[in-house]
């Protein structure tokens, strides 16, 4: 593990205003660059201490946007320095911190360098000034297309080719959308309309951003926030009155869709703090369903269910635009791991489903040890399932199953209508 940066022990209420802000960004780059971990794990801890919500929402914006320019950022900090900085030192933090703003933020360039100076006092202040100074002078720019770092680049690039690399540089230069999943599918149209946006299939509206809980719907529990690429998975179960079991569920996205398809629905998490959310958002849009905290490695329901969806828990790295972290944090032993969770809740979860029943297996990653080894590892195990071909039919335009009847979502896809997650879904037939 490498050393902490020494900027962590101070105490912010010292801090002239828009100070506390980057030392918070300081914090949650050193969790995610150096510790792993993800930076909405350690968003609480990181801007414990500062009142103002908008400090704490720019402490954020700013370590998120370093994550998604970090390659780039380095360059041109290496470009104006006579020896490489090393990577955890404290003057290359800063300098990220204070570049990313001039260079993508819009913050002006003085308040970027003096607001980010106090996080390297009593250390190498001159020459975080004197390069940050070079770089304004020179008036350089970072490239329109953000580059992925060399491990990812190289991993998804043996994976999916060179137009996943150029779909998911594009995507992290472009903002994501925000879909809102509709209730109630046939008033998509006045909804979309109410609102604003576009709709690229029944029950999906599409809007470039906005405030959420001041929407109209919010509260009268009308839509809730989901990617479209996230509310293919319950879509592929369709309507039924039968039984549901959603075995990841929180906070409940996928839930709600089985709920209002008029599933009896289980949702089962082994998080408490995320059922929390699940219950809230279920109260909110005044749909139902048995919620149960356990560990499905641990859990069996009383009988078998018609329908059960596995949305596994993953790696992320198809969700890299909302959570940039995962592009520096996800490392091939991270993915081994998750994929050996995964393989356990697959079987466990193909041992609940009635004979006829179905079985939706998803993850929102982009790794094929998530995704497409998990299922040929499946089906190589359980052969009373087959693949139940995902039909064009299903899926908003744009998007194809893959000639294995599963469906795997890419970088680049729907790119020109505000693009979407990564995915990798599959149905599956008990055959009795
Ligand atoms: C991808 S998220 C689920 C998102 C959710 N389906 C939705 O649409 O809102 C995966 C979930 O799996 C849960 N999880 C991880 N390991 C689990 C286990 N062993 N048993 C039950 N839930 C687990 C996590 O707490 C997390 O909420």
């Amino acid at each position: 593990m490498q050393r902490r940066p020494r900027a962590m022990a101070h105490n912010d209420s010292q801090d002239t205003p828009g100070v506390p802000a980057r030392r918070a960004a300081l914090k949650l780059l050193d969790a995610v660059l150096r510790q792993g971990l993800p930076l909405e794990a350690v968003l609480d801890r990181a801007t414990a201490g500062i009142d103002r919500a908008d400090d704490r929402a720019l402490a954020r914006a700013i370590a998120s946007e370093v994550l998604r320019r970090l390659p780039d950022l380095d360059a041109l900090i290496d470009s104006a320095t006579a020896r490489p900085l090393p990577d955890d030192a404290k003057a290359r933090f800063a300098l990220r911190i204070a570049l990313v703003q001039t260079l993508a933020l819009g913050t002006p360039a003085h308040a970027a360098i003096s607001t980010v100076l106090p996080l390297v006092d009593g250390g190498p202040r001159k020459l975080v000034h004197g390069v940050f100074g070079t770089l304004s002078r020179r008036g350089d720019t970072l490239p329109e297309q953000p580059t992925l770092p060399d491990p990812v680049a190289i991993r998804w690039h043996a994976a999916w080719g060179d137009d996943a690399i150029e779909g998911a540089e594009l995507a992290i230069a472009t903002p994501p959308p925000l879909d809102l999943t509709i209730a109630d599918a046939a008033r998509t149209a006045d909804w979309a309309e109410q609102l604003g946006g576009s709709s690229l299939m029944p029950g999906h509206v599409r809007l470039p951003g906005g405030h959420v809980p001041e929407m109209p719907g919010f509260e009268e529990g009308a839509w809730w926030v989901q990617d479209i690429a996230a509310s293919i998975p319950a879509r592929l179960i369709g309507a039924g009155t039968g039984i549901a079991l959603d075995i990841c569920a929180a906070p409940g996205g996928k839930t709600m869709q089985l709920a209002a398809a008029g599933w009896s629905v289980t949702a089962l998490d082994n998080s408490p703090t995320r059922l929390e959310r699940l219950t809230a958002n279920l109260a909110r849009t005044q749909l139902a369903a048995d919620v149960v905290t356990a560990d499905a490695l641990l859990w069996k329901p009383a009988e078998l269910a018609d329908a059960v969806l596995l949305d596994a828990p993953c790696s992320a790295t198809g969700i890299f635009r909302r959570h940039p972290d995962v592009l520096h944090r996800v490392r091939p032993s991270v993915i081994a791991d998750m994929a050996a969770i995964q393989a356990r809740l697959f079987s466990r979860a193909a041992s609940w489903v009635k004979p006829g029943g179905t079985l939706v297996y998803a993850t929102c990653s982009l790794e094929p040890a998530e995704g497409e080894e998990q299922l040929d590892h499946f089906l190589n195990n359980n052969t009373r399932f087959t693949v139940d071909p995902i039909r064009p039919d299903e899926l908003p335009a744009g998007l194809v199953p893959h000639s294995s009847g599963y469906l795997r979502i890419l970088p680049g896809m729907l790119a020109d209508v505000g693009g979407c997650d990564g995915f990798f879904m599959v149905r599956l037939r008990h055959g009795g």
